[in-house]
């Protein structure tokens, strides 16, 4: 079967898209997936997303998101604004969105050139001594780090995925260094990609709900700097966490093609 795929990429986080709304890929087909995201046998990427139809009247369409490894994962962040893009090319919405996706609803808009992602709300920051953990729609371990331009990001990221209390489970690892009172340089060991990636929506937005948790910053306007570019955090805090959280930030599709499978 001749397969067509779109190549897109949100600051660097690099995603296959396939329009599977007529159900051409099957959901479990592990081995399928996991080769169309292989950097040598495959077309190569962090992950892979299925546009499918809306379970729903509100939905415009609903999101299916695979880490490399071939298995479905929890809610990719800069993975929803590449759809939002992508759903917008199709003719699918046109600068509005409403989709479900494994953690639930979210709305979005593309506007002057940015894709404006709502993630889900946050309720709860765990402050540790070393660090401080969070679910933004996938599970982040936060932490504060000196030299992070240097830091061994993949070996020190790859022990914290594996170890307590992770384990086979695991979290994405973000490593932060403040640059001024309301923005920080991120870098992230991505579970999944088992590797660090050039930038990490559900990351970035951990990042910049426990800065604020912790004191670092007091802004609710939060610019985050990662390898792969730039992207804004908005948020509001309320009394047991954090509601109307936006990942913001560039969308752009690479190339269409077409692969035998
Ligand atoms: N690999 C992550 C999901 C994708 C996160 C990242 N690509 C993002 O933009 O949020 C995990 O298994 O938790």
């Amino acid at each position: 079967m001749v397969l067509t795929f779109y190549k897109y990429q949100g600051t660097g986080n690099d995603f296959v898209i396939i329009d599977n709304r007529e159900s051409i890929v099957s959901k479990n087909d592990t081995k399928l997936i996991a080769r169309l995201c292989d950097r040598k046998f495959g077309v190569g990427a962090d992950g892979l997303m299925l546009l499918e139809k809306p379970q729903n009247d509100e939905d415009d369409f609903t999101m299916v998101y695979y880490n490399a490894d071939g298995k479905e994962s929890t809610m990719c962040g800069n993975g929803g604004r590449c759809l939002v893009a992508f759903a917008s090319f199709m003719g699918v919405v046109k600068e509005k969105a409403v989709f479900t996706a494994i953690d639930g609803k979210h709305h979005a808009e593309i506007k002057d050139g940015l894709v404006y992602l709502q993630m889900q709300d946050v309720s709860t920051v765990e402050e540790h001594e070393s660090h401080l953990f969070l679910d933004t729609g996938s599970p982040h371990h936060v932490e504060l780090v000196e030299g992070l331009k240097e830091y061994n990001v993949d070996s020190v990221g790859r022990k914290i995925r594996e170890g307590a209390p992770y384990y086979t489970e695991g979290t994405n690892v973000n490593f932060v260094e403040q640059l001024t009172d309301k923005s920080f340089l991120v870098r992230t060991y991505e579970r999944g990609v088992e590797g660090e990636t050039l930038s990490c929506g559900t990351g970035v937005t951990a990042v910049a709900l426990a800065m604020h948790t912790s004191n670092k910053t007091q802004a609710q306007e939060v610019d985050i700097q990662t390898l792969g570019g730039d992207l804004k955090i908005t948020f509001e805090k309320e009394e047991a966490g954090y509601r109307n959280v936006y990942l913001i930030g560039p969308a752009k599709q690479v190339f269409k093609g077409e692969i035998e499978c």
